[in-house]
């Protein structure tokens, strides 16, 4: 698809492909519709109010903000016109009933990113589109299934340029909106992340919490040049998933949010209906890999909507190594005397 189509055209192209992609192709005009008018109220920043002014806390214990309910509200209304039967909203404790009989299930992050609102830094949001599974007596069946059952994922960032990541299951591609003309055109075309890179995104507060394998990785990196990994890292942390995912497409490194000590944050932070799902198909499509440390988190199955999962994802040798640190075979170099000297265990 040349650069500069329109999402439109790409989406007439992928139901072209594969026409039982119709209603997932709807389905994100859609998303992206909603994504155009919270984009122009993040455009006004604090001109359109207060928008991290602090209100309920949601299922998942976060305080929501002004702007987690607007977006929320718009992205609901936008599926209604869209044939999906049933929403999984971070922002709704239930999964909620839009149009009963219609063939799709959508898992949706409104807002990523909360704590930047108010600071009037980066934003997103994310989702994920699997079929309806009917099940009379599960009213969370459709959510029920592993993450390679999603026909469409994405998400989009707001941020110095508004930008639409998707992929349905035929590479992942990133669209920026055209202010002038409202539509999202073609930027990055079947983007192919690179194998390794020297970066790594994440939040280091939290080092003395993490469990072994992770705090030997970050070790390990931290030695540079003079560790067992060779070179110097750099990192980066935007607390926006969506930031650090579109950063890691287009420029490769890995991102790391696992499962830590403190209470509540055993399976880490982010969501896998509406966070790690979505991100892991898209980046899988991107050539990227994501895992929760041990398993493949497209094969991961939720058993209730807000469940968590730790995720790593990004340059698939970088996730690769992350990989051989939980099966114990890469140690932090200094830990052992074993693997003490620069140059004995490479990545
Ligand atoms: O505040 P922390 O622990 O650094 O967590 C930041 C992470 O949490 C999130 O903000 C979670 O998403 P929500 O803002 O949608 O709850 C991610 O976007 C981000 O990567
Ligand atoms: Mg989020
Ligand atoms: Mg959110």
């Amino acid at each position: 698809m040349a650069i500069g189509s329109t999402l439109s055209e790409h989406l007439d192209a992928e139901v072209a492909r594969d026409a039982s992609l119709a209603d997932t192709a709807k389905t994100i005009l859609a998303l992206a519709a909603a994504s155009i008018d919270v984009s122009e109220i993040c455009a006004r920043g604090a001109l359109a109010g207060d928008l991290g002014a602090q209100g309920e806390t949601n299922s998942d214990g976060d305080v929501q903000k002004a702007l987690d309910v607007i977006a929320h509200k718009r992205f609901t209304e936008a599926l209604q016109s869209a044939p999906v039967a049933e929403v999984a909203s971070e922002e709704a404790d239930d999964v909620m009933v839009l149009n009963p009989g219609a063939p799709l299930a959508v898992a949706i992050d409104p807002l990523d990113g909360s704590s930047n609102i108010a600071v009037g830094m980066i934003v997103g949001t994310i989702f994920g589109i699997r079929p309806v599974v009917s099940d009379p007596s599960d009213p969370n069946a459709s959510f029920k299934t592993p993450g390679t059952t999603q026909t469409a994922a994405g998400f989009t960032v707001y941020g110095p340029a508004t930008t639409f990541v998707v992929t349905l299951g035929n590479g992942t591609r990133i669209f920026t909106l055209d202010r002038t003309d409202k539509v999202f055109r073609l930027t990055h075309d079947a983007l192919k992340v690179v194998a390794t890179a020297n970066e790594y995104a994440i939040n280091s507060s939290n080092g003395r919490h993490w469990d072994v394998p992770v705090k030997a990785f970050i070790e390990d990196c931290l030695r540079g040049e003079e560790g067992p990994r060779d070179r110097n890292f750099n990192m980066r942390w935007t607390a926006a998933l969506v930031a650090d995912a579109q950063r890691v497409l287009i420029r490769g490194g890995i991102f790391l949010y696992p499962g830590d000590g403190r209470k509540g944050y055993e399976q880490g932070r982010l969501r896998l209906l509406y966070e790690t799902a979505p991100i892991a198909f898209v980046m899988e499509q991107a050539g990227a890999s994501a895992t929760d440390g041990q398993t493949r988190i497209l094969d991961v199955v939720a058993t209730k909507i807000h469940e968590r999962s730790p995720l790593v994802f990004g340059s698939t040798d970088d996730v690769a190594c992350v990989a051989k640190y939980y099966e114990g075979r890469q140690p932090a170099a200094g830990r052992s005397p074993l693997f003490g000297q620069r140059g004995l265990m490479r990545s």
